[in-house]
């Protein structure tokens, strides 16, 4: 570890163990100083391994597949990950004064820092030399001047490391902002897109993106700490190696050129025996997640598992998955042994090699203990920055495989946007995006929506083509029933549906029209595509042709077919996707969920006890508020698990309630319910336009028309047939009960 950065003002090196300069660093207050060389430098090592290592991430949400490829991202060469630092770095500083600020504060006390190393190198060559002469005035005079420049060292150093610090922090903060912007926060649903390709398939140019959690978490927080560190240590070294060269120099020149000789050989054999370490930590940090993902998997289906008895399979794929780590961590350490039988001996050998050289002068007389002494720590100061890489080599390969990782993820997320084309900076927002939550995508003179199609993003398809061979989704505009009452809700044209990727087509040449009021119920087998066309319809999946005209997004409400109950409390779980409570810095300047929220009656809390008991939800706040419905409601439990499934499906339709849409989706959202409930949640939102998927023909009573999707004879997708259920109110045939009931 260079000087500069190991605890940022001790010598790393083995002399400086047995030399003034030592007791000065801070980091090497605590090592003991008989300590051999090695130790010493893993100390510090230790030390800024712990800020700069990837520590473990925390509830991983999505991992690598069973069985998927290994992405080889880690190969790149030097000139390419310069280029990706580079590229991931310079945005924050470009675009935030602040960063630049605290950047040059960081760089005026890096230079003081190593300014005063340069001073005590001096105090201590005429403390050395005051012991030698047996000068008991000389030493006192040096003891004085040395306290006295502790005065000024301890606050610089202090600062210095608290500047660090926070600037490493202020740059996660912004950097990790920008990521989530662009993952999730732009109306083109990034992270929806992006983890299908991950589970899915291959992207072409990126890879397998795995664990979208732990790049998000921990390689960002790598990268703006170790990136810091690693330009310190750089840039102090820089220092260092100018001044302490000077002095090494002017003692004796021979010392100077064998120890550029012997840095230069260190170094070339530590990279030989050590470049396996890239690779062994980008696969560590994966095997790691899908360790971890395992875990979480396992406490998320406890009782599906449970009920299986799957305990058995579930442990061996987790054992399985432990074991690669275990193994993976057996090859670093193999690796690291390797490395340190070298450069343990390597740095042995440093501590006696200055004093041999400058040994026969001071024997003859010429030079003074103190010269021999500043020798010494001079000789340790250049040899630390010049073996840079070996000293950091395990940290340097950790750091790579992050920004390989990061990189690889921030292309990814480019790439789901359609906004954005290959050439466009990484961590730049797409033209026209002001971060604020406003997606560029393009907005007709009619104030139509168009939706890109985020599906052929990466097809090698000029735009036109692209926007040629995908659904064309357009909104109305807001509230639009009200403006132009015979206006339709939803009007599809010739539509050709295609799962995303175009390896089939599910629903062919479908044309349908929906009035404002009018209820649709599509059905047809299962797997046959209904689903999908609702994808379609909310704009998830856009591959195929057609257009697809519908009600704008403020006034569409979408009941999943699998309940979601988001993280907070039982107030949050009815206002999403309003946030109460906390305050989300992502939002705070969203002007979509500011209008959003303004159009809405203000919704109080008696309000929302009423909802629930029109969902036959009534004594749910109270129960969990043991008898106070108001504590009920502000009550924050882990949802998914302790209500039934039908339960959650009424809770979902008081939502419905509560944001009052004017048109719902409703994706066979009441499967969990008997046919009693069922029939009260629909006549509680018989006002709506409703599109429901579902299999019971008991549904059929709350629509006023039908689509069904059949199979068609010979071919791949399906048959459409579009009735109107109010004018054939006997239509529900044999065959139809069948594949209801099926
Ligand atoms: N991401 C995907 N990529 C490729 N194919 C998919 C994807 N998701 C679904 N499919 C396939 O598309 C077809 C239609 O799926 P969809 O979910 O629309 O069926 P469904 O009619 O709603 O079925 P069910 O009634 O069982 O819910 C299925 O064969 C499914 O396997």
């Amino acid at each position: 570890m260079a000087s500069g950065t190991s605890g940022d003002s001790g010598g790393g090196n083995p002399t400086s163990n047995w030399n003034f300069y030592v007791p000065f660093g801070e980091a090497s207050a605590s090592s003991p100083p008989p300590n051999p060389p090695l130790h010493h430098q893993q100390q510090h090592k230790t030390e800024e391994h712990a800020e700069a290592t990837l520590p473990e991430a925390r509830d991983t949400i999505k991992a690598t597949p069973k069985g998927s490829v290994e992405t080889d991202t880690y190969k790149t060469s030097f000139r390419e990950k310069w280029t990706t630092f580079w590229s991931l770095s310079v945005p924050y500083f470009r675009e935030n004064g602040e960063g630049r600020c605290l950047f040059a504060g960081l760089i005026v006390l890096m230079l003081l820092d190593s300014g005063v190393r340069v001073g005590f190198s001096y105090l201590a060559r005429d403390f050395w030399s005051a012991l030698g002469d047996k000068d008991i005035d000389a030493f006192y005079r040096i003891m004085k001047q040395f306290l006295m420049a502790l005065l000024f060292l301890a606050p610089v150093n202090v600062f210095y490391r608290f500047q660090r610090q926070r600037l490493a922090i202020k740059w996660r903060k912004w950097m990790t902002e920008r990521i989530l912007r662009l993952y999730f926060y732009n109306s083109h649903q990034v992270y929806y897109h992006l983890e299908r390709r991950g589970t899915v398939e291959k992207d072409e140019d990126v890879g397998i993106v795995d664990n979208p959690d732990q790049r998000i978490a921990e390689d960002v927080r790598a990268f703006t700490r170790y990136s810091l560190t690693l330009f310190l240590t750089i840039a102090v070294s820089l220092i260092d190696l100018v001044a302490f060269s000077t002095i090494l120099y002017l003692i004796e020149p021979k010392l100077f050129l064998s120890i550029i000789g012997f840095a230069t050989l260190g170094t070339i054999v530590t990279v030989l025996l050590g470049n396996q370490l890239v690779r062994l930590n980008f696969e560590r940090l994966q095997k790691e997640a899908d360790f971890r993902f395992s875990l979480v998997r396992l406490r998320e289906n406890a009782e599906s598992i449970a009920f299986f008895r799957g305990e058995k399979t579930e442990g061996r794929e987790i054992s399985d998955r432990f074991d690669r780590v275990v193994n993976n961590a057996y090859s670093i350490i193999g690796t690291m042994r390797d490395l340190e039988f070298f450069t343990a001996s390597y740095n042995y050998l440093t501590w006696i090699l200055p004093v041999v050289v400058i040994a026969p002068q001071y024997m003859a007389g010429n030079v003074e203990l103190g010269v021999v002494q500043q020798a010494a720590a001079a000789f340790g100061h250049v040899l630390d920055d010049l073996s840079l890489i070996i000293n950091q080599f395990e940290s340097l390969s950790e750091f790579s495989a992050s920004i390989g990782r990061l990189h690889q993820f921030v292309r990814a997320v480019q790439n789901a946007d359609p906004d954005l084309d290959d050439s466009a900076p990484l961590l730049g927002y797409p033209p026209g995006y002001d971060g604020h939550g406003s997606g560029a995508s393009s907005v007709g003179k009619d104030g139509i929506f168009n939706n890109a199609n985020p599906d052929t993003r990466t097809s090698p398809l000029s735009p036109q083509e692209s926007i040629e061979k995908s659904i064309q989704l357009q909104e109305l505009p807001p509230s639009a029933n009200t403006m132009v009452a015979s206006t339709f809700a939803l009007a599809i044209k010739n539509l050709r549906l295609d799962t995303p990727h175009g390896q089939r087509t599910l629903i062919h040449s479908l044309n349908l029209e929906l009035k404002w009021g009018e209820r649709l119920l599509i059905i047809g087998s299962s797997g046959i595509g209904k689903s999908s066309l609702l994808r379609a319809i909310a704009g998830l999946w856009s591959s195929g042709t057609g257009t697809i005209e519908r009600a704008n997004t403020v006034d569409v409400y979408f009941l999943p077919q699998k309940p979601y109950c988001p993280l907070g409390t039982l107030r949050d779980q009815l206002l999403y996707p309003i946030s109460t409570g906390h305050s989300n810095k992502l939002d705070e300047d969203d002007n979509d969920i500011e209008n959003w929220q303004a159009t809405k009656t203000a919704v109080d809390d008696q309000h929302l006890l009423s909802i629930l008991k029109d969902v036959d939800l009534g004594d749910l706040a109270s129960r969990i508020g043991q008898g106070n419905e108001l504590e009920g409601l502000g009550t924050t439990l882990d949802w998914s698990s302790t209500l039934s499934l039908g339960e959650q499906q009424r809770l979902a339709f008081a939502r419905v309630l509560v944001h009052q849409p004017k048109m719902v989706i409703v994706d066979e959202a009441t499967s969990a319910m008997d046919v009693g409930a069922e029939e009260r949640m629909y006549s509680l939102i018989q006002s709506m336009t409703v599109i429901s998927v579902g299999h019971r023909p008991t549904l059929l009573g709350f629509h006023t028309k039908r689509l069904h999707l059949k199979k068609t004879p010979g071919k791949d997708y399906c048959e459409c047939t579009v009735d109107d259920i109010l004018s054939n109110p006997n239509s529900v045939n044999n065959e139809e009960v069948n594949l209801f009931f099926r």
